[in-house]
Parts: C-alpha cells; sequence; structure tokens
C-alpha cells in the first residue's frame, strides 16, 4: 500500500552559468520525491524545470505544491505494486503538470522494480544496451571557453558530442560561433545545435543553410513549438537532421508531428512526455514513423538522469545518442554513488529499481530552507 509521498526542494549551484536563449542557469534545483509504502519499500523521483517558468509551464515550486496538495492524497491507500493502475487515475484526475506525475511515476516504478529485484530496465521489456553516448552542452556563451571546454572533454573522453545552445544573438553571430567551435573539432567531434525555439523560419532558412554547409550533424527545435507546419517545411528542405524537442509532449504529439513529417528526430524526455510509460510510448510512435531517437534531459540531478536512462537501454535502435549529462552540471552530487561516466558514455546503473541510492545527509544539506 502507498502510505506516504513526500516531496523535496534542493538548490544545486551549476558548475558555470549555463546559458539557453530562454535563460541562464546558475542554480539547479531538483524536486525529489519519496513514496514510501507499507511493505518497507520507498521509491524516489524527480522533476526539474529550466529557469522556473522560462521553459515550459511548470516550476519546481508548482511541482511540489501539487504534489502535495492535489495528487499525492489521490495515492495515499492504493496499492504499491500496481504502479500502472496508480498512474492511470492520476492521468484521469489531474490535467497537464506532466512533471508532477513523471516524478511519481518514476518514484512507484523505482519501488516496484526494487520489490521485485530488479533494475527498472527489466519493467520496462528488457534493456538491449548497459551503455549511453552521452552529449555534452557548451553554453558558456564564449566561443574559446566552449573550444576549450570541448578540448577538455575530449582528453578526458567523456563526451565527443556537443550541443551548441543558440538563439540569444543574431543569427549571423550565432552561426560564426557554431562554426568556429566546428572548425576547432572537426571530425574529432560531432556537433550540434539547439535553437530552443528562437528563429522565425526565415531566421531558420537562413541560419540552417549556413549550418548545414558547415558540417553541423542535427538542429533542434529551431522555431516554437507551435509551428509544427514551419518545422515541417524545414524537414523538406534541408539534408540535415531536424529534432523536435519543446513540440514534442507525449504520445498525442508524438502521433501529430509523425503525421505531418514535421522532424526527422525526437528528443525523447520522461518529463516532457508526461512519465516513463508515456515516454516509451513516444519511442514506439517514432520508431514506426522512421523518426530517429534522442534521449534528451531537462537538466536532471542523478535521480532523473538514472531514471531516462534505464528508458533509453530498451531502444533498439538509439540513432541520434543521448544528452544525459544533468549530474555533471551540478557543483554537489545528491547520490550516496555518482552515476558513472566513462569512454564517452554513461553506465545504466544495474542494481534494483533505479539502482541509485539518494544521499539523506547531503539532502538535507541542498534542501531549501
Ligand atoms: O534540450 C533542452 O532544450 C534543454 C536542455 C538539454 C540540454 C541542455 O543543455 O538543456
Ligand atoms: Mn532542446
Amino acid at each position: 500500500m502507498i502510505q506516504h509521498i513526500e516531496t523535496f526542494l534542493l538548490d544545486v549551484p551549476t558548475v558555470r552559468p549555463h546559458k539557453l536563449s530562454v535563460a541562464t542557469m546558475n542554480v539547479q534545483t531538483l524536486v525529489l520525491v519519496r513514496v514510501r509504502c507499507a511493505d518497507g519499500i520507498a521509491g524516489w523521483g524527480e522533476a526539474t524545470t529550466i529557469g522556473g517558468l522560462n521553459y515550459g509551464e511548470e516550476s519546481p515550486e508548482s511541482v511540489k505544491v501539487n504534489i502535495d496538495t492535489h495528487i499525492a492524497p489521490l495515492l495515499i491507500g492504493m496499492e504499491a505494486s500496481q504502479p500502472a493502475k496508480a498512474m492511470a487515475k492520476i492521468r484521469k484526475i489531474i490535467q497537464g503538470n506532466r512533471f508532477a506525475k513523471c516524478a511519481l511515476e518514476t518514484a512507484l516504478l523505482d519501488a516496484q522494480a526494487r520489490r521485485l529485484n530488479v533494475p527498472l530496465s527489466e519493467l520496462l521489456g528488457g534493456r538491449v544496451r548497459d551503455t549511453l553516448p552521452v552529449a555534452w552542452t557548451l553554453a558558456s556563451g564564449d566561443t574559446a571557453k566552449d573550444i576549450a571546454e570541448a578540448e577538455h572533454m575530449l582528453d578526458i573522453r567523456r563526451h565527443r558530442i556537443f550541443k551548441l545552445k543558440i538563439g540569444l544573438r543574431s543569427v549571423d553571430d550565432d552561426v560564426n560561433h557554431v562554426l568556429a567551435i566546428k572548425r576547432a573539432l572537426g571530425d574529432r567531434a560531432s556537433v550540434r545545435v539547439d535553437v530552443n525555439q528562437a528563429w522565425r523560419e526565415s531566421d531558420a532558412v537562413r541560419g540552417i543553410a549556413r549550418l548545414e554547409a558547415g558540417g553541423i550533424d542535427l538542429i533542434e527545435q529551431p522555431v516554437k513549438a507551435h509551428s509544427t507546419a514551419a518545422l515541417a517545411r524545414l524537414k523538406r528542405r534541408f539534408d540535415v537532421a531536424i529534432m523536435a524537442d519543446e513540440a514534442l509532449h507525449g504520445p498525442d504529439d508524438a502521433m501529430a508531428l509523425a503525421r505531418i513529417d514535421a522532424a526527422g528526430v525526437y528528443a525523447v524526455k520522461i518529463a516532457q512526455s508526461g512519465g516513463l510509460m508515456p515516454a516509451l510510448e513516444v519511442a514506439t510512435i517514432a520508431q514506426r514513423a522512421g523518426i530517429g531517437l534522442y534521449g534528451g534531459t531537462m537538466l536532471e540531478g542523478g535521480i532523473g538522469t538514472a531514471a531516462t536512462a534505464h528508458v533509453c537501454a530498451t531502444f533498439a535502435d538509439l540513432a541520434w545518442d543521448t544528452e544525459l549529462f544533468g549530474p555533471l552540471l551540478l557543483t554537489q552530487e545528491v547520490l550516496r554513488e555518482p552515476l558513472v561516466y566513462r569512454d564517452f558514455e554513461l553506465q545504466v546503473p544495474t542494481g534494483p529499481g533505479l539502482g541509485v541510492e539518494i544521499d539523506t545527509d547531503k539532502l538535507r544539506d541542498l534542501q531549501r530552507k
């Protein structure tokens, strides 16, 4: 039986300012959720946002208050070993709040996998891979610093895929910045951009033409989330892969975008999808429609990152790798044992449930007072 649900807000400084077109992050706030069950088993979940309400329509504070006030009471007393039934109830009664639902579903599935003594990936159909290539986002806002950071990541064999955040400056300035980095790294790295919806379609046509010619591999969410027709036109116009991110809020969007052939790649994010099971549906739709998969992040800490890793480990074809570097952007670890990044890949945890443990002393240190 589900007995008790607690939520915690943790403010963790980032290793450097992280500049996106929608926000500059100096701190990431993790919302951690613990679901305690009558059989003594507990599960953990996590939700994060980017820049409060700058990226999406949920904030860490809204996730916490909506779980505490509206969602958790619906779950108390339900059978803990039936996470699908618990989530069906929540999805029927609660509108929106995909990030909050994802945190709860993560905790319920973590608890259930621990109960069955299997890694979470095995509840999701079983893994086809044990490691995941991980991109790093260069977002210091400075070309020379970004190049030095990329060189360091190559040297220590942590990342050889780099995603550049653009859209804040003029199209020409942004493209010059990206191409300077690509020229410096050459064939040693895959260089990709995320525009975070910042371009008008005409900007995108100009910008993507130069990026494609300069050897950039992937263009993420160049136009507004709702401009799906424009996204489809860009996909038709260019050879370079176009990825949907903010346009993709779960399986219904995945279907709608596939119908109009709007993108060649989907960023599969558990939070944006509204949970792990809907994220698997997004991936299934993509695979049936010939759309490539990419394991996306909301810059989660260890819990959300491990959850996404278990999901991505089940994908037969993860053509565009992942960006599961969230914990590496944070100055402090909340896990007892950090996730292992080695030889450009994240090792998918192998222990029961998420395969990670929260350090409750660190949690108390970082908890918002
Ligand atoms: O993809 C996004 O838009 C959000 C996130 C992922 C990596 C990163 O630096 O920001
Ligand atoms: Mn993105």
